[in-house]
């Protein structure tokens, strides 16, 4: 069944779709606590429902969270879904996998998250602003063996994630690429992010990743 998507909430799309493939790659035990953080739609945490894990999500927008209680509702899955900033409505909990979705995009002339539909998306000028959160917030809220999944766009600096995830004691890597068309937000700013130097090649083309970091047992 596919998601209700209102007005203003992402609506999946090929970045949610590599994130939910490296979820398939997990062999975790069925009674798995899982956190879905920017939940959205709730597609990502509704996936892992499916799957039997006990699922949390956690979404800044009102309206992601309404949406997200709709379509777990819908799909008759028991998904427990907050309303917070990032793991402010999990802190002093732990689980075993946690899945990202973040905004990623580099946007020009922003040092904090926008309000609205592009909170989605907009990210600061390094596209970083919530994914370097999550380098600092995530690993404190691992248990031991404990996963994070983490999908972002080689415009905003996957090697840097992985590098940061390391120094905090994580084994990270890349394990999934997937090269996809310019959607129209990228397609907007193509000639800010070829002159800041983000933008390598002149095909109309990026190339989303997932990064895979354990935390040691
Ligand atoms: C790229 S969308 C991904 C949605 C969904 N997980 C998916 O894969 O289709 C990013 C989501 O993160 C949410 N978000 C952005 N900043 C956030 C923050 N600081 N804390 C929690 N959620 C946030 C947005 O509202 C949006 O729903």
């Amino acid at each position: 069944m596919n998601p209700l998507v209102p007005p203003g909430v992402y609506a999946p799309q090929e970045d949610t779709e590599l994130l939910a493939g490296a979820l398939f790659d997990e062999t975790l035990p069925t009674d798995a606590e899982v956190l879905d953080v920017g939940t959205g739609t709730g597609a990502l945490a509704l996936e892992a429902a499916r799957r039997g894990f006990r699922v949390t999500a956690v979404d800044v927008s009102r309206r992601a969270v309404w949406a997200a209680r709709l379509n777990a509702a819908r799909a008759g899955l028991p998904v427990r879904i907050r309303h917070g900033n990032l793991f402010e409505p999990v802190l002093g909990e732990s689980f075993d996998l946690i899945l990202a979705n973040p905004p990623y995009v580099p946007a020009p002339g922003r040092a904090r998250q926008p309000r609205g539909a592009a909170r989605a998306w907009d990210a600061g000028d390094d596209g970083r602003l919530v994914v370097d959160r999550i380098c600092r917030e995530a690993p404190g809220l691992l248990r031991p063996g404990g996963v994070l999944l983490l999908v972002q766009s080689a415009l905003s600096g996957p090697d840097l994630t992985v590098q940061h995830l390391r120094a905090a004691g994580l084994k990270a890597a890349v394990t999934r690429r997937r090269r996809i068309a310019f959607g129209p937000v990228v397609r907007g700013r193509e000639r800010w992010l070829r002159e800041r130097g983000l933008l390598a090649t002149a095909e109309n083309r990026e190339e989303l990743v997932v990064i895979r970091a354990e935390l040691p047992v």
